[in-house]
C-alpha cells in the first residue's frame, strides 16, 4: 500500500485532505473528536520529518457559500491543543491567503484551510478547482476515510496533479487494513451484527455478507421489516412496506446458504416516539396495534448475547434498538458488552458506522473494542465491495 511510511517529508509540504466533519454544539464545542485524534499520527509523522502540514477538509454540508456555523475556524483552538502547537487558519481554501500563507509556512508548521464544501466546485469534483488546490503543496496525502467514498475535488480529483507524489495517511491504511481483515480474512466463527433504522440502506451490504459469515443478527428498527414479511403483527413499529419481499428472500437466502440468521423474537415496546412513553414487552409477531418496537426484548438479548460471545470476528453495524433513550438503550447496551467479552476472549471487532460509533461510546466501551472506523457511509460501501473513489485515485 502506498503510504507515507514510503517517503521522508523533510523540507517538503504535505497536502493533507483529512475528514474533520466533527460534530459541534450550538456554542460550536466539539461534541466528538474522534475524527480529528485519528489523523494525528499521519500528521505528527509528517512534521516529525521536518515538513509542513496544509490541512484542508469539510465540514457539513453548507449550500456552497460560505456560512459562519460550517467554518473550520471553530476547531483551531481544539486541533491547537491536540497538536501541542498553533495552528494557523487561512481564511479561504484557495486564492491569496492561502497561497501566500503556504509558501510562508516553514518545516514543523501547521495550517488548517477554510471549508472546501464553501465552493460548489469541490462537490462537483471540479478540475480547474483541483488544480488550485493542488499548487499549494508538494505532496499529496488522502487520510479522509470518511470522505472517501465520494469523487470529490480534494478527494479524488486532485490526485491527478501528484502523480508521483500521492499517498495513503495511516488513518486511510488503518481502516483498509482492519475493513479487509474483517471482510476477506475473518477468523471463525465470523458474526456480523446488523442494526439501525431501515433495511434499504444495508441491503447490498447483508447480501454480500450472506456469503462471509456464519451468523448474521438482525435487530433494531430494520427487524420489524422481516417480522411482518413473516407474518407477524407488528403495531406502528418502523416498516418498509416495498422491502418485504426482499426480507423474505434474504431470510430464503440465509437458509440457502447456511447462514444461522437471527432474528429478535421479543422487543421493548412503546406507546409513542418517547423516553416518557409507556413501555412493555411483547413477542415480535405480536405487538398491539397502536405500539412500536423501540428496542429488543430480554430474550433476543439472551439469544444474541449467546451468538455474539461465541464469536472470534465480529462486524457491528447499527444500533440494536433507539439508544439515544434510556428505556430503549439496553439491547444495543448488552450487545456492546458482548462484543466486549468476545474481544476480551481474543475476537477482532470492528464497529463502522456513525450512530453505532455514537452508541459504543456512549456506553464507554470504545476502547474495549478492536476498532472503531471513522466512516460510515464510506465503510458500508467499502463493505459492500464498492471502489472507494478516494482510494482509487492513490492506487491508479
Ligand atoms: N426499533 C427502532 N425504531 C426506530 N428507530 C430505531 C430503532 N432501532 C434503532 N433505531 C434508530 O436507528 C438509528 C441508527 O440507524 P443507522 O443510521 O442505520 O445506524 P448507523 O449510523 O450506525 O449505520 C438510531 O438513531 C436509532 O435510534
Ligand atoms: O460524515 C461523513 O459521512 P457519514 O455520515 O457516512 O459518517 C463524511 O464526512 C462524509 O460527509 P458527506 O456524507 O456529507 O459527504
Amino acid at each position: 500500500m502506498k503510504t507515507i511510511d514510503l517517503i521522508s517529508f523533510t523540507g517538503k509540504k504535505a497536502l493533507i485532505r483529512v475528514d474533520f466533519n466533527v460534530p459541534l454544539d450550538k456554542d460550536y464545542n466539539i461534541t466528538d473528536d474522534n475524527r480529528m485524534t485519528a489523523a494525528l499520527p499521519t500528521i505528527n509523522k509528517i512534521l516529525k520529518d521536518g515538513g509542513a502540514v496544509i490541512l484542508m477538509s469539510h465540514l457539513g454540508r453548507p449550500k456552497g457559500g460560505p456560512e459562519d456555523k460550517y467554518s473550520l475556524r471553530h476547531l483551531v483552538p481544539h486541533l491547537s491543543d491536540l497538536l501541542g502547537q498553533q495552528v494557523e487558519f487561512a481564511d479561504d481554501c484557495i486564492g491569496t491567503e492561502a497561497i501566500e500563507k503556504s509558501k510562508a509556512l516553514e518545516g514543523g508548521e501547521v495550517l488548517l484551510l477554510e471549508n472546501l464544501r464553501f465552493y460548489k466546485e469541490e462537490e462537483k469534483g471540479d478540475v480547474a478547482f483541483a488544480e488550485k488546490l493542488s499548487k499549494l503543496g508538494d505532496i499529496y496525502v488522502n487520510d479522509a476515510f470518511g470522505t472517501a467514498h465520494r469523487a470529490h475535488a480534494s478527494t479524488a480529483v486532485i490526485a491527478q496533479f501528484f502523480p508521483n507524489a500521492k499517498f495513503f495517511g495511516y488513518l486511510m491504511a488503518g481502516e483498509l487494513k482492519n475493513a479487509e481483515k474483517v471482510l476477506n480474512g475473518a477468523v471463525r466463527p465470523f458474526t456480523a451484527i446488523m442494526g439501525g433504522a431501515k433495511v434499504s440502506d444495508k441491503i447490498e451490504l447483508i447480501e454480500r455478507l450472506l456469503d462471509k459469515v456464519d451468523s448474521l443478527i438482525i435487530g433494531g428498527g430494520m427487524a420489524y421489516t422481516f417480522a411482518k414479511a413473516q407474518g407477524g403483527k407488528i403495531g406502528k413499529s418502523l416498516v418498509e412496506e416495498d422491502k418485504l419481499d426482499l426480507a423474505l428472500s434474504l431470510i430464503e437466502k440465509a437458509k440457502a446458504k447456511g447462514v444461522n440468521l437471527l432474528l429478535p423474537t421479543d422487543s421493548v415496546i412503546a406507546d409513542n416516539f418517547s423516553n416518557d412513553a409507556n413501555t412493555a414487552i411483547a413477542q415480535n409477531n405480536d405487538i398491539k396495534d397502536g405500539w412500536m418496537g423501540l428496542d429488543i426484548g430480554p430474550d433476543s438479548i439472551v439469544e444474541f448475547t449467546k451468538v455474539v460471545e461465541g464469536s472470534k470476528t465480529l462486524l457491528w453495524n447499527g444500533p440494536m434498538g433507539v439508544f439515544e433513550m434510556e428505556k430503549f438503550e439496553a439491547g444495543t447496551k448488552a450487545i456492546g458488552l458482548a462484543v466486549v467479552k468476545a474481544t476480551e476472549n481474543g475476537a477482532f471487532s470492528l464497529i463502522g458506522g456513525g450512530d453505532s460509533a455514537a452508541a459504543v461510546a456512549k456506553f464507554g466501551l470504545t476502547e474495549d473494542v478492536s476498532y472503531v472506523s471513522t466512516g460510515g457511509g464510506a465503510l458500508l460501501e467499502y463493505m459492500e465491495g464498492k471502489e472507494l473513489p478516494g482510494v482509487k485515485a492513490i492506487n491508479e
